[in-house]
């Protein structure tokens, strides 16, 4: 479990951090979410304290990282993938990881073998392709069986297979009970692999929710209907507005999108009419649909349309 109360975060005259309060619940992956510069690589750094908050204050496991006794062991963390010795090998890394942190070597094994990178742990890792150097950011993280994981961006630079693994190994970590809090810029990922959303914008919180209700609540589920029949799509059209229905043609000559009335109506409706209907269909907003509606005004360096 992460707490953050009121965590604050100055750099001379811009707040990047803006005091967030939130808890990031255990057994749960928990995506982390915003524009560019929202602020949660500075959150996930000042967690793992390598940045240290103005006011407020952010907890694992109820403590703050300093007064951590074993901290990889409480929490492991893939900041910048990047941050490796170049001419050191992936096996040597990690061991050097372990012995200064009180954790025994046989763990390194380990760790590369559920990294996919045993064939490769005596290769130098500047020698790495960015997906192998996320690999072993990520072993790192595991190193210390923690129970709860950071992982900025972990899926920047793979390949589909290497985001799949990701996705299983974030959905296993969190179904032993782990704390998995993960940033990414992939909505359609992030549909597939959060349980739970946090959203920042200019360092504020803009939303705190389960996935699927973050969807409901940010935008409109709208009816996909197809009738082939023109003087029946426009009669059924017409009836529709009457009720309150807002309707527009869909992307095929024979589809009506309709927001406003309810799948069950316009059913029903329908069939009163002696319409025949080619299809009926419900369409739940994606996740980046709603993502973009919520944050729309929280774009630091968006395009002005
Ligand atoms: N060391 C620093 N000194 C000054 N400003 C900084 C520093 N680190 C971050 N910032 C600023 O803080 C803001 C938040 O940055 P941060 O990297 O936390 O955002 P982010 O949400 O992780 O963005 P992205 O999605 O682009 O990775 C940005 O405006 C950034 O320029």
């Amino acid at each position: 479990m992460i707490t953050l109360r009121g965590l604050t975060k100055r750099y001379g005259e811009k707040t990047v951090v803006d005091a967030l309060t939130c808890d990031v619940a255990a057994g749960q992956v928990t995506g982390f979410l915003g524009p560019n510069g929202a602020g949660k690589s500075t959150t996930m750094r000042m967690t793992v304290g390598l940045d240290h908050p103005q006011e407020g204050e952010v907890l694992v496991g109820g403590k703050r990282y300093a007064e951590l006794r074993n901290p990889l062991r409480e929490v492991g963390a893939l900041l910048d993938a990047k941050a490796l010795h170049p001419g050191r090998s992936a096996g040597r890394h990690l061991t050097a990881m372990a012995q200064s942190n009180g954790i025994p070597t046989s763990r390194v094994e380990e760790v590369l073998a559920t990294v996919g990178l045993s064939d490769v742990a005596g290769k130098r890792a500047g020698q790495f392709s960015l997906g192998m150097g996320q690999r072993l950011g990520i072993a790192g993280a595991l190193l210390g069986d923690p129970g709860t994981l950071l992982f900025d961006e972990p899926v920047n630079g793979l390949d589909p297979d290497g985001v799949r693994w990701v996705r299983q190994l974030m959905r296993s970590l969190a179904a032993e009970g782990r704390t998995v809090f993960v940033s990414s810029h992939l909505m359609s990922e992030m549909q597939l692999t959060a349980d739970h959303l946090i959203v920042i914008g200019k360092g504020k919180l803009l939303a705190d929710a389960p996935v699927a209700e973050f969807i409901a609540g940010n935008s409109r589920t709208t009816v996909s209907v197809r009738i082939p029949a023109d003087p029946d799509r426009a009669a059924l059209d017409a009836r529709l507005r009457a009720e309150g229905g807002l309707t527009h043609p869909g992307s095929s000559p024979d589809e009506l999108v309709v927001d406003g009335v309810d799948v069950t109506r316009i059913g029903d409706v329908a069939h009163e009419l002696g319409i025949r209907l080619h299809g009926l269909a419900e369409r739940t907003a994606s996740l980046e649909q709603a993502y973009m509606e919520l944050t729309a005004s929280s774009v630091e360096y968006g395009v002005s349309a």
